[in-house]
């Protein structure tokens, strides 16, 4: 065993390139995250004035953190998770017995189905209008939610929309899809993981019955955490105390959460949310600008021979896929085949597209000045310029 390769692990950071990964951009810590982190870098270092219950710690102020958060989402409760992941996995764990139904939308995460798959439960998509724009059919959810109810005599244990997906970075019409669960009587949850933290969610009417996010993607917290947000009446049930007892014991822990595990994250993760949430709570103001930005990026990339943009347009999210023909024809004749264009773009300073992926690839310019905006553009077209391809 080699145990030197653990002395200095060090890492290619935002401080030496501009990294357009889109499920890092909205992670950055702040400063204050930055000092949090070594702050509360210990282990279970929020834990000193812990009187049993995590989510009610009052130094640091993790007690009044869930209250602002709740308001913040225009929620009524909120717990800390490990994820966005956890946080649907709480919930249908909560809600589903074995071999229950949840509808969700075929753009949905990974992290959707092996949720399901944890609780018991199959996925049953809604379908979306595929290439180049994939949209979601939001209104099929009655259909698909119907067709369910037909065939097992029982409605879907929960039905779940991808506000943003991962893919195409569309944004989906949440008020719509809780109008029809709501209709249809079946709990909706909201995935936020690529919206909380960049957009206001508090005015959405009619409110899910949950909201999950995802603080290391949205949040600018360090992994691992996430957001998991309820209406009241969801409360008993998903966070409902354990109920078991020591037979031999007699111990017994009734106001431990089981779906929660009695504690979820309890260091630098939660710190890192809260010391960067007064940003937070300024940044999703901002939001248009971020896709005033977004939209800028996306003409000057399609300048570039072949170069088009999936998912909808206009573009209403920084998640962006590209279809890149012509960076894919220059790879299959270049001696690093795909990875050229990877390193290209870092001897230009710019990381963040996946490595050997020249097909389509997907940038974020979230959270960028103007400036590196500019300059990740340029890196682009130098490049495109450079292999023969043109810009218009
Ligand atoms: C749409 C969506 N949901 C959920 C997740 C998972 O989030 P987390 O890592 O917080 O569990 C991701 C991660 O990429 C995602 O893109």
């Amino acid at each position: 065993m080699n145990l030197d390769r653990y002395r200095n692990i060090v890492r290619e950071t935002e401080r030496k390139y501009i990294n357009v990964n889109p499920i890092q951009r909205g992670g950055v810590l702040t400063p204050e995250a930055r000092k949090a982190l070594l702050e509360f870098g210990d282990g279970y270092s929020v834990c000193d004035f812990c009187e049993g219950l995590l989510h009610e710690i009052e130094k640091p102020p993790i007690r009044q953190f869930h209250e602002d958060l709740a308001e913040f989402l225009g929620m009524d409760v909120v717990r800390i998770t490990a994820g966005a992941r956890y946080a649907k996995e709480a919930v249908m764990s909560a809600l589903c017995e074995e071999g229950d139904v949840v509808v969700a939308d075929s753009l949905a995460h990974y992290t959707t189905f092996v949720a399901a798959e944890k609780a018991g439960a199959t996925v049953r998509e809604v379908p979306n209008t595929g290439h180049p724009e994939y949209k979601v059919k939001v209104d099929e959810y009655a259909r698909v939610i119907d067709e369910v109810e037909d065939e097992r005599g029982d409605p879907p244990a929960l039905a779940l929309l991808t506000h943003v997906d991962s893919e195409y970075g569309n944004l989906a019409d949440a008020e719509k899809f809780v109008k029809i669960c709501r209709k249809k009587g079946v709990p909706a949850l909201l995935n936020c993981a690529y919206t909380m933290g960049r957009m206001d969610l508090s005015n959405l009417s009619p409110k899910p019955d949950f909201m999950v996010g995802s603080g290391h993607k949205g949040m600018a917290a360090c992994a691992p955490c996430g957001v998991l947000a309820m209406r009241e009446e969801w409360e008993e049930e998903v966070l409902r105390g354990s109920s078991l007892r020591g037979d031999v014991s007699g111990r017994e822990w009734p106001h431990k959460e089981v779906e929660m595990l009695g504690c979820t994250v309890m260091g630098a993760p939660i710190v890192t949310m809260m010391a960067s949430f007064p940003h937070v709570v300024e940044r999703v103001k901002r939001w248009k600008e971020e896709v005033r930005k977004t939209r800028w990026f996306v003409k000057e990339m399609e300048r570039i021979e072949g170069v088009r943009q999936l998912g909808e347009r206009p573009k209403r999210h920084d998640l962006v896929k590209f279809e890149t023909p012509g960076f894919h024809e220059v790879a299959e004749d270049h001696p690093r085949r795909g990875y050229f264009l990877y390193e290209e773009l870092k001897k230009r300073g710019v990381i963040g597209i996946q490595p050997g992926q020249t097909e389509t690839i997907k940038a974020s310019v979230y959270g960028l000045t103007d400036e590196q905006v500019e300059h990740v553009v340029r890196a682009f077209h130098e490049i495109a310029e450079e292999y023969g391809l043109e810009v218009s």
